[in-house]
């Protein structure tokens, strides 16, 4: 990231050690509930299987990857290979990287039912996403708490991601910092999440 981009960009949210940025809404709310139901019915969404204590699970929430090419890519300990691009979500990576300056060749889709289902403690800091990931979250649906930690110091971050929104993780915050989705009882609605990434090493089987 240049010099040059960041000066459109909003304030870096953390003390240290990374950069969050909080863009606000890149879609207004008759553009975002459209995504949200077009993405509901598109999307091929799955349980998804991660490990945990050397046993595999299946999440309640459902996900979904897209990508250029078919890749694969391993997250929580089991390799996924990518879906190619559906329209919407290629219009969305578009708004996505008008609004950074930045490049994007797969997204993770998570959809969470309800407050009920989060996603817990992890940095995003899988060998295929290179050296100081950037990875942009667009928020639909229900708005939801997103936690920041600290590795060492346990320095908190929270924030609000509002339907509609965009997030920016960049620099070094996945090596210093880890992130949550926590459960709710509150929220009763269902949410989509998308996360841009751009995987620099891949195999193509
Ligand atoms: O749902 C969210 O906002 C977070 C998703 C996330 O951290 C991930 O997909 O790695
Ligand atoms: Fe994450």
């Amino acid at each position: 990231m240049t010099e040059a981009m960041k000066q459109n960009y909003p304030p870096n949210l953390l003390p240290k050690n990374g950069q969050v940025y909080y863009f606000g809404k890149l879609l207004n709310e008759a553009e975002a509930e459209d995504f949200f139901e077009l993405l509901l019915k598109e999307v091929s969404w799955k349980h998804d299987e991660v490990m945990i204590f050397g046993r595999k699970i299946t999440t309640a929430r459902k996900t979904a990857w897209y990508g250029d090419k078919e890749f694969e890519y391993t997250y929580s300990k089991m390799t996924k290979k990518a879906m190619l691009w559906l329209p919407e979500l290629a219009l969305l990576r578009q708004k996505v990287e008008q609004e950074t300056a930045l490049v994007f060749n797969s997204c993770l889709l998570n959809l969470y039912h309800s407050g009920e289902e989060g996603m817990s403690w992890h940095s995003d800091a899988e060998a295929e996403l290179g050296r100081q990931p950037a990875i942009a979250s667009v928020s639909l649906g229900a708005e939801r708490k997103f936690v920041l930690k600290h590795k060492q110091t346990g320095e908190k971050l929270e924030l609000q991601l509002e339907q509609g929104s965009l997030l920016l993780m960049a620099g070094e915050t996945q090596t210093h910092w880890l992130h949550s989705l926590p459960k709710t009882k509150k929220v009763k609605e269902p949410r989509i999440n998308l996360t841009f990434r751009n995987i620099k090493k891949w195999k193509t089987p």
